[in-house]
């Protein structure tokens, strides 16, 4: 979908400062380094090297937990703290006007899912995958669905995101001005299948970096212990449950345990 109501300028501000905060030296990014989840702004490499048992990730992340829409910019690195002020900002509207559009889609009221306050916490995480001598060795990112309700993305032109289509990986081509929207499984398990979330993963080029920017949406920070199951006006006695009722913690614990293996968080939820 086009970025309407965004200017461009915001979107190429935003991938500039995040290249400018990865092309740093190695020392000034080490001040944010942490693979503390706790951390509510961490510098990374590989997020997930330590559980995941498939090819490695070849790139390095900048994450900004936002807890319904606050975070202190004063935690933000300097290098590109205006841009990341700015670019939320836009997320967050541009997160209000979809939840209607979804909502619509589904045949409910506009203001069903902000009411059930499933997309208020945000997590902006800012990629960089360097230029790999031997591409066809690894990946930028594996094959996943993110776990998230929604995920609006924004990449450079440099290309590489693949989306799957049945048994075919497709190529999402950069389109300058143009963000990329994401169902996640969350909004799967919520609308009971209804909207299905999107597999997709990144190669990685020869030639020069990529830098890309995800921002995820989960439940309100007071929600993350609040269970959630298949919306009640999305099920009947022809249209079962799916799946089981869980909180996004658990949801969460559970994604993170396996890392971005490929295999499907939703299937250990699904109800017998
Ligand atoms: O870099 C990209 O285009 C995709 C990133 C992604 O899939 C993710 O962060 O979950
Ligand atoms: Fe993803």
């Amino acid at each position: 979908m086009v970025g309407h109501g965004i200017p461009v300028s915001v979107l190429d501000d935003m991938l500039a400062g995040v290249r400018r905060f990865h092309e740093q030296h190695r020392d000034v990014k080490m001040e944010f380094y942490s693979r503390d989840r706790k951390q509510p702004v961490r510098f990374f490499c590989n997020g997930d090297l330590l559980v995941n048992r498939a090819p490695a990730n070849w790139r390095d992340t900048i994450a900004f937990d936002f807890q319904d829409g606050k975070l202190d910019p004063e935690l933000f690195p300097e290098t590109f703290r205006e841009e990341v002020s700015q670019y939320i900002r836009h997320m967050i509207q541009m997160k209000k006007t979809l939840s209607e559009l979804i909502s619509e889609a589904l045949g409910l009221p506009s203001d069903y899912l902000s009411s059930i306050e499933c997309m208020e916490t945000e997590s902006l995480v800012c990629h960089y995958y360097p230029a790999c001598p031997e591409p066809d060795l690894t990946l930028g990112a594996t094959k996943h669905r993110d776990p998230s309700l929604m995920t609006i993305l924004l990449q450079d032109n440099m290309g590489g995101l693949q989306v799957r289509n049945q048994t075919q990986w497709v190529d999402v081509p950069p389109l300058q001005g143009a963000l990329v929207v994401n169902i996640g499984d969350f909004m799967q398990l919520i609308t009971n299948d209804k909207f299905k979330s999107v597999e997709h993963r990144v190669l990685v080029g020869q030639q020069g970096s990529r830098t890309s920017v995800a921002c995820f949406f989960y439940p309100s920070a007071a929600n993350k212990f609040k269970p959630y199951g298949a919306i009640k006006e999305l099920v009947s006695d022809d249209n079962l449950p799916i799946y089981r009722e869980t909180h996004v913690a658990e949801f969460l614990a559970y994604f993170r345990s396996k890392g971005l293996d490929g295999s499907p968080t939703l299937a250990h939820f699904k109800l017998a």
